[in-house]
C-alpha cells in the first residue's frame, strides 16, 4: 500500500486553478522531494493532504485512508508535519515539548527518549528551546512529527533558515529517520542540490500541473529535445502526440524509431537541466512533459 495516493485532485480558489488534475503516489520508506517556484502551489498542496483545503474534485488516500472530515482521526494518524519551522514553546524544554505532544497523543514517556536520542538532543533535553539554534529547533520538530510514528512526514522548506552545517545535519538525519523509523518523507524546496542528495523521487510542479513526476537515477536515462534545435523532429513528433504546439521541448525515454541516430547527438540531462528547461518556458506556455 502507498502512503499517499492522489487521484485526479483539482483545486480552485474563486477563479484560479491552484491544483490542476494531479494524480500522484508516494510509496511506502520513499523520500520525495517537491520543486516549483513561489506559487507554483506547493503549500496548497500539503493543505489539501492534510483536509484544511477540500479539493473541488478527485480523492486522496493517507496509507489507505480517504481524507475526509468522516476519517479525520484516522487520517491524521497516518501524517506528520513541520511547516514553517517548529512550533515551540520556547519557555519549556526540549524534553518537555516533546512531553507536551505524547500528552496528545496518550503515548509512551519511552517514546521521547527514543526521539531525543535519534535525533541527538539527549545532551540538549533539558535546556530551555529559547537557547537552542535554528538546527536544533528544527530537529526537535522533527521528533515531534515522528512522535505518533506516521508512515508519512511532510516537511516544507526546512532547511531555509538553517546555516551550512545546520544543513547538513538536518538532510542526514531525516535520510536517517527515513531508515530507522521507515517513514516516508514529503520535502518542499527550492534547493536542487537537496533534492539531487536524497537521490529518490522528484516532483516538479508549475502553475498546479505537475509536470515532473520520476525517480533521480531516472533521468539519467531520458534525453531533452530542444524544439529548435530539431524542428524537423518536433514536427514528426506532434503526430505522435508528444507535445503541443507551444511546447518548446520534448522529454524523449528511448530513441525515436523514425530518427535513430538523434539519440547519440542527445545529452542525458541533469536534474538542473530539467528544471531550468520547465521554468524558461514562456510563461504562456501549457505544456506537460511525459511521465514514466
Ligand atoms: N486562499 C487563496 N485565495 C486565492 N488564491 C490563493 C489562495 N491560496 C493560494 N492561492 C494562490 O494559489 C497559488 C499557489 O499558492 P501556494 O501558496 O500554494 O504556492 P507555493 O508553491 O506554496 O508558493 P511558495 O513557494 O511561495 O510558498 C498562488 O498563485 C496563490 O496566489
Amino acid at each position: 500500500m502507498n502512503v499517499l495516493d492522489l487521484k485526479s485532485i483539482s483545486l480552485f480558489k474563486g477563479d484560479k486553478c491552484v491544483l490542476n488534475n494531479l494524480n500522484l503516489n508516494i510509496h511506502k520508506k520513499e523520500i520525495c522531494c517537491l520543486l516549483g517556484r513561489n506559487g507554483a502551489g506547493k503549500s496548497s498542496l500539503f493543505k489539501t493532504i492534510f483536509g484544511i483545503y477540500k479539493p473541488q474534485s478527485g480523492v486522496i488516500y493517507l496509507n489507505g485512508v480517504e481524507v475526509s472530515p468522516k476519517n479525520r482521526d484516522q487520517y491524521l494518524n497516518k501524517v506528520g508535519a513541520l511547516i514553517e519551522g517548529a512550533a515551540l514553546y520556547e519557555h519549556l524544554t526540549g524534553y518537555e515539548n516533546l512531553d507536551f505532544v505524547r500528552r496528545y497523543f496518550t503515548g509512551e514517556k519511552s517514546r521521547i527518549i527514543e526521539l531525543l536520542d535519534l535525533v541527538g538532543l539527549m545532551p540538549d533535553k533539558d535546556k530551555k528551546t529559547k537557547y537552542y539554534s535554528s538546527g536544533m529547533k528544527q530537529r526537535l520538530g522533527l521528533a515531534m512529527a515522528l512522535f505518533h510514528k506516521p508512515s508519512l512526514v511532510i516537511l516544507d522548506e526546512p532547511t531555509n533558515a538553517l546555516d551550512p552545517e545546520g544543513i547538513s545535519e538536518f538532510r542526514s538525519l531525516v535520510k536517517r529517520l527515513n531508515k530507522v523509523e521507515g517513514v516516508s518523507f514529503l520535502i518542499s524546496t527550492h534547493q536542487l542540490e537537496e533534492a539531487g542528495y536524497y537521490k529518490d523521487h522528484i516532483l516538479i510542479l508549475k502553475e498546479g500541473k505537475l509536470v515532473f513526476d520520476n525517480a533521480l537515477q531516472d533521468i539519467q536515462a531520458l534525453r531533452i529535445l530542444p524544439h529548435q534545435t530539431y524542428p524537423h523532429v518536433a514536427e514528426e513528433l506532434q503526430d505522435q502526440c508528444y507535445w503541443r504546439e507551444d511546447e518548446a521541448f520534448t522529454l524523449l525515454k528511448a530513441p525515436l524509431t523514425e530518427f535513430p541516430l538523434l539519440w547519440d547527438e542527445l545529452n542525458a540531462p541533469s536534474l538542473e537541466d530539467i528544471y531550468l528547461a520547465i521554468h524558461q518556458q514562456k510563461s504562456h506556455a501549457t505544456h506537460e512533459l511525459l511521465s514514466y
